[in-house]
């Protein structure tokens, strides 16, 4: 099947597209006429899902294989948002998970982890917002985590990861208000995926059905969102008002944190 868009929307970089979440993202992607640029480190798999985007949709598929926990895995990925001027939309989905205690963790997993859901995801997002907001064009999509709106047993640096992708893609809203330029937030539940089996521990089956989404409406709810125009997408919240309550609640919190005068309860100075 080839697209039917006239115009082509651009070249669309995924990080994480060998498999799970950023795979479907690649298919979607591929299907609504993106180029496609698929990072991430298995080289043999990311070549496969290439060929058959190539072939189903008629649409160009590079591979990029990186790790994105090193520097200069992040930085080729950087490179590319820096020089290829038709890139308009960057998935930045590559992410792991891992379910231990704190002092259970070895370091190297610790290390990896945060520099690849918090390092790399901030590096790549400057790169793809410096190329944008010159363009005065494209999207940038960060994929947090419910896990991220607080803290759930055994995974203490994961969901933490997660809770700055959160912050920090709602600051770069700021950042680009006034502009073309668009960053949405997306915040899956329980998705079905590998990862869960790379979390190590996490076991997904023991779940009760109902609570657990597969990745294609993962995908297609977070594609509709961003549709609709939304800045955070919650594909499994079904009560968007709550969501609306917490960054009210969250701001009022941020202010009222700013006063000169210790508060009453400590008897400071009294
Ligand atoms: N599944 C779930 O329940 C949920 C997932 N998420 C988030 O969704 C995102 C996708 O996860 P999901 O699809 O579930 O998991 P998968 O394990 O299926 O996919 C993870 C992807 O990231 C890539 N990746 C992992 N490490 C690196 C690395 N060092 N450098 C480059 N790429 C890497 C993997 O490819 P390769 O191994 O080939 O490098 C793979 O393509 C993650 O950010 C995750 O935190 C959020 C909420 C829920
Ligand atoms: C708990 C997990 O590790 C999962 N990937 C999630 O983000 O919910």
């Amino acid at each position: 099947m080839t697209h039917s868009h006239s115009t082509k929307p651009g070249t669309a970089i995924v990080t994480g597209a060998s498999s799970g979440i950023g795979k479907v993202y690649a298919d979607r992607l591929a299907a609504r006429g993106y180029d496609l640029v698929l990072v991430a480190r298995r080289e043999e798999r990311l070549k496969d899902i290439a060929a058959d985007l190539r072939q189903r949709y008629g649409v160009n598929a590079d591979v990029l294989v990186a790790d994105l926990s090193r520097p200069d895995g992040t930085a080729a990925v950087a490179d590319r948002l820096s020089r290829d001027a038709s890139v308009s939309l960057l998935v930045n989905n590559a992410g792991f998970s891992a379910l231990k205690p704190l002092t259970n963790t070895p370091d190297p997993v610790i290390t990896d982890m945060i520099g690849l859901n918090v390092t790399a995801l901030t590096l790549l997002s400057k790169a793809a917002l410096a190329a944008f907001k010159q363009r005065n064009a494209g999207t940038l999509v960060n994929i947090g985590s419910g896990a991220g709106f607080a803290p759930y047993p055994g995974i203490p640096v994961y969901g933490s990861t997660k809770a700055y992708v959160y912050l920090f893609t709602q600051s770069l809203q700021g950042e680009v208000e006034g502009t073309a330029v668009r960053v949405q937030l997306v915040l899956p539940g329980a998705v079905v995926s590998e990862g869960w089996d790379v979390a190590g521990g996490a076991d997904l089956d023991p779940l009760p059905e109902s609570i657990v989404m597969t990745t294609e409406d993962c995908v297609d709810a977070a594609l509709a969102g961003l549709d609709q125009g939304e800045r955070v997408t919650a594909p499994s919240l079904h009560d968007d008002a709550s969501l609306r309550d917490y960054e009210g609640l969250t701001g009022r919190l941020l202010q009222s944190m700013f006063d000169g005068r210790p508060a009453a309860r400590y008897r400071v100075g009294s």
